[in-house]
């Protein structure tokens, strides 16, 4: 060969060689990762357990909702264990990018998102200019009355995280799994400067009456304010009434069990690790609670309530103050006071709610037992009931049920829904305060809506067996997921493991309803309408409901 042609087939042989190695190479690397993985579900999906339990379920959840590809959904099925990559060596990384946690949802319109930027900016400048006129009516005031008023600067920030949270707001969660904005609103929560500290709405609305001779309420130990941040953000605080080592005693009923701060925390992240979605960000934060309650409160009564204890700690109070028993104040050490910060949803002039009691409400009295207690067939009758003889809500109360079993919350009195969205819409799950009260009891009768009327959505069955894999055991989840807190631990380990040995009490409970019933039956379709829906009558029951029943009157009041 002459020397040149030599050259040039060389230096071609070696763009080649380094074309294959450095080019085609880590393609084909990636391609060969990529489908494995989806043979694999494809492979499952033709046998597996759980799809093959009824196309109509599986064909319900994915066609109708739009929830990404049929494969992507039996990965999430089976292949749990297996899908473990560990997204930077974390594990809760690794299960929320799990296709389970990753159903996609239909593209959103104006129905499906619960408010307008516009709106929402129009509310925000209200506030903003309210706020404004009441600070020059102070300073006005002040000056006659020769007084100096701390400045309290605030900002109007249209990026402000609380509104990017408000805005995120849809029909099928209070979040988006991929929002960076909650990230950013928890922490906006830990650190931002708070301008002012007021009781809450209902606290407000009981207009000081203590009637201690009720055991209910109001009785004078709901310890909790309403703090605002300087860009106008809002968070209810709940002060620290108990060592996280303390144990609820036995003999204490539940309705005057103390909230905790830090199941108000825990009870955000394991609704963030089932997935659900439903209840507001909570972070944990070290309040001052002269600078940041008594100095900057322009409620006289909030204020009367301070005083400074024998220890010389600054400490306050609930309304009642000289009607309810004393022990119920709560102290800073000497000022600092751990507690959880919820945020704030929107106020319910632009976002209107209404409560509603839980068909298995507890009798909030010492001896009085209601009807679910005492007749095993109450299910058949709240089946018969509206809202519960169609669409989703009895599935969404059983997921509460289960959610409040894994807390051990027996105070589940109402829960809220937006009116937006009607009867389809999410249940929020505010008020987990007093979950989390005893490690080594389980209390089953939590579980009656699940045991009684044996039916479980197949998504959330999906998630909770997902969650015993030892890839991502749920104390494991939560023990990562709570580590990010500030207040960490924010659960001890007995109640960190407790969540497993509940989690199993749950399966055993839908097994036992399968052997009864069949799988069929039991494991529902839990179907996200799609947009239309919202103007197109309720989905007729699954076969394994009854027929609806006309309606009488919804036992709900409106806020
Ligand atoms: N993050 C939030 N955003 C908006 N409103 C909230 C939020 N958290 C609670 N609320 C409202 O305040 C009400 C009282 O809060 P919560 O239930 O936590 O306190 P509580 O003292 O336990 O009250 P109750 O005695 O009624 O159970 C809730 O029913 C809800 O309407
Ligand atoms: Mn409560």
């Amino acid at each position: 060969m002459r020397r040149d042609r030599f050259l040039v087939a060389s230096a071609l042989a070696f763009f080649l060689a380094a074309d294959i190695y450095f080019v085609l190479l880590p393609r084909l690397r990636q391609w060969y990762l990529l489908p494995r993985d989806r043979c694999a579900c494809l492979g499952r999906h033709a046998n597996g357990t759980l799809a093959g339990n009824g196309s109509t379920t599986s064909g319900h959840l994915m066609g109708r909702g739009g929830y990404g590809t049929g494969a992507a959904m039996v990965t999430g099925m089976e292949g749990g264990a297996e899908a473990v990559v560990g997204v930077g060596g974390s594990r809760l990384q690794s299960l929320f990018a799990h296709p389970l946690y990753n159903m996609r949802l239909p593209e959103m319109g104006g129905e499906e998102v619960l408010l307008q930027p516009g709106e929402l900016m129009e509310y925000y400048k209200r506030k903003v200019a309210r706020w404004e006129r009441q600070q020059k009516y102070y300073s006005d005031a002040a000056l006659v009355a020769n007084l100096s008023l701390p400045q309290q600067p605030v900002t109007f920030d249209p990026e402000a995280s609380w509104l990017k949270f408000h805005l995120g707001i849809n029909r099928y969660a209070l979040y988006t799994r991929d929002d960076p904005g909650i990230a950013r609103l928890m922490t906006d929560m830990q650190s931002n400067a708070i301008m002012s500290a007021d009781y809450t709405q209902d606290e407000k609305a009981l207009k000081g009456v203590c009637d201690c001779s009720q055991v209910v309420k109001p009785s004078g130990h709901h310890l909790k304010l309403a703090l605002k941040f300087q860009d106008f953000g809002k968070a209810m605080f709940k002060p620290m009434r108990q060592e996280r080592n303390e144990q609820t005693p036995e003999d204490v009923f539940y309705f005057v069990d103390f909230q905790r701060h830090n199941a108000e925390i825990a009870a955000f992240h394991l609704d963030r690790v089932l997935d659900f979605r439903r209840v507001p960000p909570v972070v944990g934060r070290l309040i001052n609670v002269s600078g940041e309650i008594l100095h900057v409160t322009r409620n006289e009564e909030l204020r009367s309530v301070f005083f400074t204890s024998p220890a010389n700690n600054t400490c306050f109070f609930a309304k009642c103050l000289y009607v309810c028993k004393t022990e119920y104040a709560v102290c800073g050490h000497p000022d600092l006071l751990e507690g959880s910060m919820s945020a704030y949803l929107p106020g319910l002039s632009i976002a209107p709610r209404i409560s509603i009691p839980n068909p298995w409400i507890r009798s909030y009295s010492f001896t009085g037992k209601e009807e679910w207690e005492v007749n095993p067939f109450y299910c058949d009758t709240v089946r018969k009931m509206y809202p519960y003889n169609s669409g989703n809500r009895l599935l969404n109360i059983i997921d509460m049920a289960i959610f409040d079993f894994l807390t051990g919350n027996m105070d589940r009195h109402h829960y809220e829904i937006f009116t937006k969205f009607g009867d389809a819409g999410f249940l929020l799950h505010f008020d987990n305060a007093r979950g989390f009260g005893r490690h080594s009891h389980d209390e089953l009768s939590i579980l009656a809506p699940l045991t009684q009327c044996c039916i479980i959505k197949r998504s959330t069955l999906l998630r909770l067996r997902l969650l015993t894999q030892p890839d991502f055991r749920l104390s494991e989840m939560m023990r990562e997921s709570l580590d990010g807190d500030l207040l960490r631990p924010v659960l001890t380990e007995p109640h960190l493991l407790a969540l497993d040995r509940r989690l199993e009490k749950v399966l055993r409970a839908v097994q036992r309803c399968v052997r009864k019933l069949g799988e069929g039956q039991v494991v529902v379709a839990d179907f996200v309408e799609v947009p239309e829906g919202l103007a197109t009558p309720p989905q007729p029951p699954p076969a394994s409901q009854p027929p609806p029943a006309a309606p009488p009157a919804p036992p709900s009041k409106s806020r």
